[in-house]
Parts: C-alpha cells; sequence; structure tokens
C-alpha cells in the first residue's frame, strides 16, 4: 500500500505505537474472542500482561461476562487476584456486571473481591467527608459544571460538580445518577475511569480518574498540527474506546458529543474517552427551556441527522469522530471563523465537509474520512471496521517510513 504526503521530523514520532500483541491479547479478551486469545497466548505473549490501569485479560473478560475465556485464562495459569489500579480483582468487577457463573470460577479458583459489596451498589457512593473540596484546585469548566483537582484516597482525582441549576431538577438528577451507574460498570484503558459519587454532599459531585495532560482540545491548541505518526495512534486510542462503548450489551452506548474536549490524555500518551451519554442530560435540559451545548462546540462535530432532529443510531459518533482526526491533521477545526451552528447547518443540508488537502492526508486515511462522514448513516463504517483500517495505514506507513530510513543510511 502506498502511503503519499506524508513528510515529518524523526523526532515528532510518539515514543511508542501501541498496536502490538499485548494489546491485542487485553483486546481480543474484551470480546470474548477465544480462538483470537489462544493465537495471542500461543504467540508467547504474557497471560497478566496489564495496560496501564493495571488490567489484565482476566479483569476485561469478566467484566464483559466471557466464561470461556475466563476458564481458558485460569487453566493456562492467570492470577485471579490481580489488582487494578482501582484496587478491583477480576471477581470485583463480575460482581459489579452482574456475571454470577463467572463470580463462582474464580471463587472456585480463590478469587477474592477487596472492593467488597459496595461495588454492587447502583451506583458507588463516596462519603463527602472523604473528599475535602475546600482544598480542591479548579481544573476547568464546561456546560455542566466546574471540575476540580482533589485528592481521595492519597490519589489525585478529578471531582466533576454539576450546577445547582441542573441537579436541582430530579428528572435530570435521575437520568444523571442512572448515566453514572451506568459508567461505573465500564473498565477500558481507552474510556477515563469513573470512581464514584459523593454521598450526603450539598452538590451534586462525582469523582472521575484524573488525566494529567488535559484534553486533546488543549493539546492541538497547544501544539498545532500534530504529525501523521500522532494522530493514527491518537485515532486508533479514540477509536478503541468508542469501539468499546459501541459493542457494549445489552445495549450500545452512543457517546453523542464526542469532541476534542470529550478525549483526555494520560500521562503514558494514550487518549481516553469521557463524559459519553452525559449530552442525553442536555436533551433533558431542552424540554426545560436551555439550550444544547452548541455554544461549547458540539455543533461542530454534530452528524447532520442529530441537527435535522431525525432519529438517529451509533454512526453520530463515527461522524463526530472523522471530524476530530481531520483536526488533529490540521491542527485545528475547519472554518474556525465560521459560527459552529451555521457550519452544523451547512453540513446538514448542503452536504458540505472540510477539505482533504493531497499534501496532508495518505489517500486511505481520504478514503476512510470521505466514508466515515457519509452523509448517508448506513453507509459510515463502524469502529471495528475504522480500528483494522487504522492499524493497516499505520503499519504500512511504519514500515514506510523504516525504509526511507535505510535509503537514508546506505547514501551515507
Ligand atoms: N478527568 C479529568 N482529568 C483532568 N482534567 C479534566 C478531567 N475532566 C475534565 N477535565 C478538564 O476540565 C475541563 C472541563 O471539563 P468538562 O467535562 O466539564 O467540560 P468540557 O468537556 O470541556 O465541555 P462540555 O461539558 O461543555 O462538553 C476539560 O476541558 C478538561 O480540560
Amino acid at each position: 500500500m502506498k502511503l503519499v504526503g506524508f513528510c515529518l521530523e524523526q523526532s515528532m514520532l510518539p515514543s511508542k505505537v501501541d498496536s502490538g500483541g499485548t494489546y491485542r491479547l487485553l483486546e481480543y479478551s474484551s470480546k470474548g474472542d477465544k480462538a483470537c486469545v489462544i493465537q495471542e497466548l500461543e504467540k508467547g505473549v504474557d497471560l497478566n500482561v496489564a495496560d496501564y490501569d493495571r488490567r489484565t485479560a482476566l479483569h476485561l473478560a469478566a467484566c464483559e461476562g466471557w466464561t470461556e475465556v475466563v476458564v481458558l485464562l485460569l487453566d493456562r495459569g492467570a492470577d485471579v487476584n490481580s489488582l487494578d489500579r482501582w484496587g478491583r480483582t477480576p471477581l470485583s468487577d463480575a460482581r459489579s456486571c452482574g456475571h454470577d457463573e463467572i463470580c463462582k470460577i474464580l471463587e472456585a479458583k480463590g478469587g477474592i473481591d477487596p472492593v467488597g459489596d459496595d461495588s454492587q451498589a447502583p451506583c458507588f457512593e463516596i462519603d463527602h467527608m472523604e473528599v475535602n473540596m475546600d482544598e480542591a484546585t479548579l481544573i476547568g469548566e464546561g456546560a455542566y459544571g466546574e471540575v476540580y483537582l482533589v485528592k481521595w484516597r492519597g490519589t489525585e482525582v478529578a471531582a466533576k460538580t454539576i450546577r445547582s441549576s441542573i441537579a436541582s431538577n430530579p428528572r435530570v438528577k435521575n437520568t444523571f445518577l442512572k448515566e453514572l451507574a451506568l459508567w461505573q460498570r465500564l473498565r477500558h484503558p481507552n474510556i477515563v475511569q469513573f470512581l464514584g459519587v459523593l454521598k450526603h454532599s450539598d452538590r451534586l459531585i462525582f469523582l472521575t480518574e484524573y488525566l494529567r495532560n488535559g484534553s486533546l482540545y488543549d493539546i492541538l491548541k497547544k501544539k498545532g498540527r500534530l504529525d501523521p505518526t500522532t494522530t493514527l495512534a491518537y485515532a486508533l486510542d479514540i477509536a478503541r474506546g468508542m469501539n468499546y462503548l459501541h459493542q457494549h450489551r445489552p445495549h450500545a452506548i452512543i457517546h453523542r458529543d464526542l469532541t476534542p474536549r470529550n478525549v483526555l490524555q494520560d500521562e503514558a500518551g494514550r487518549l481516553k474517552v469521557t463524559d459519553f451519554g452525559l449530552s442525553k442530560i442536555a436533551q433533558e435540559k431542552d424540554s426545560y427551556g436551555y439550550k444544547m451545548t452548541g455554544g461549547t462546540g458540539s455543533y461542530r462535530y454534530m452528524a447532520p441527522e442529530v441537527y435535522r432532529r431525525e432519529s438517529y443510531g451509533k454512526s453520530i459518533d463515527v461522524f463526530s469522530f472523522a471530524l476530530i482526526v481531520h483536526e488533529m491533521f490540521q491542527g485545528a477545526p475547519s472554518n474556525r471563523v465560521e459560527n459552529a451552528e451555521q457550519i452544523a447547518d451547512r453540513r446538514a443540508y448542503e452536504d458540505s465537509r472540510p477539505p482533504l488537502s493531497s499534501f496532508i492526508y495518505p489517500e486511505e486515511m481520504k478514503t476512510l474520512l470521505k466514508a466515515c462522514w457519509h452523509k448517508n448513516p448506513d453507509c459510515r463504517p463502524t469502529f471495528e471496521e475504522i480500528i483494522v483500517q487504522l492499524e493497516v495505514i499505520l503499519d504500512s506507513f511504519t514500515s514506510e517510513k523504516a525504509t526511507k530510513s535505510r535509503c537514508r543510511c546506505i547514501v551515507l
């Protein structure tokens, strides 16, 4: 495969692009693909290998309810009580996700659950006395409220406060807590980890892991255009997180507000998706006279069918994803000076799309982006398909670069 238009400095490459066997073992375990898990193990991938959040293949399979994969991993000697960054074992995950059969299997192998019964609560509650909000540092502000950096049980975490104008409405608060209860069940290396909701607080506050490097919006504002390898690695991170949400059972989770502000970066440089489903609250607000969050930038990434208020499905997130990838290649949103609502309007009614210059985009990337922002939602690829295509583009780009640098060595 030939890639055109890439021209970058070696020093701009990220130190590590994670597309190897380790990641695949975790991905296949999370998807319940037993045959592929066996294949990876036979290649010699370490059974107890963990991701940045110290989550192993057994954590992921137990959390997703893949009994056969759990049995396979245990039979091959997986550590039944490995602890992730949040102190959870595979049994803690199986319990909070209600996978009773897997709980029995893990218990029979000596599995313990240090998190205990708390994990079965509808929404994990944390006593507000455990967090001193008077010592909180303001990190940012969004449509729903302020975000603070706080300490909880010795760890730096983010505390998201919800404006009282929103939280005081019982219906909105209920929807919100339901979304959080769903979020607490999700575990994936590319999804921001929810930690719990503060109990007995006069405000509605919830805790998530703290991502030191801020949002993709901040990164693009600081660095401008990203080099193609970084863009492809970041696109893969977002696509993997989104694929996990879309493959959630029994119902797919649609993000509805995928924007660079809702993608955060951890210390290891990995991107994680956050705030999925919370835009439902914006819709609730609508019926109480609030406006959608277009002012915060959401219109810029909005699929035409959402703007036209038609029924929509998972592929609205694919549309937003394409615009984010485009923005990483460009360094800024297209039509920056134009009003976001006007842009959404032209996309919805005139089929307008951002330009794709041959100098910046490899041909395969152009084809992929055009498919992702296709006007017919049914013609857009799924995130599973996008991941496969991005991996091919990244592989061929990396090997083409290696060949080029070898050639340069020979000349020297
Ligand atoms: N878990 C987190 N770790 C570190 N920083 C965070 C975290 N969550 C949010 N932030 C920072 O706080 C800012 C505000 O976040 P918030 O989610 O409230 O709003 P937003 O996503 O920027 O906008 P909107 O809510 O309107 O979509 C973000 O832009 C980000 O820089």
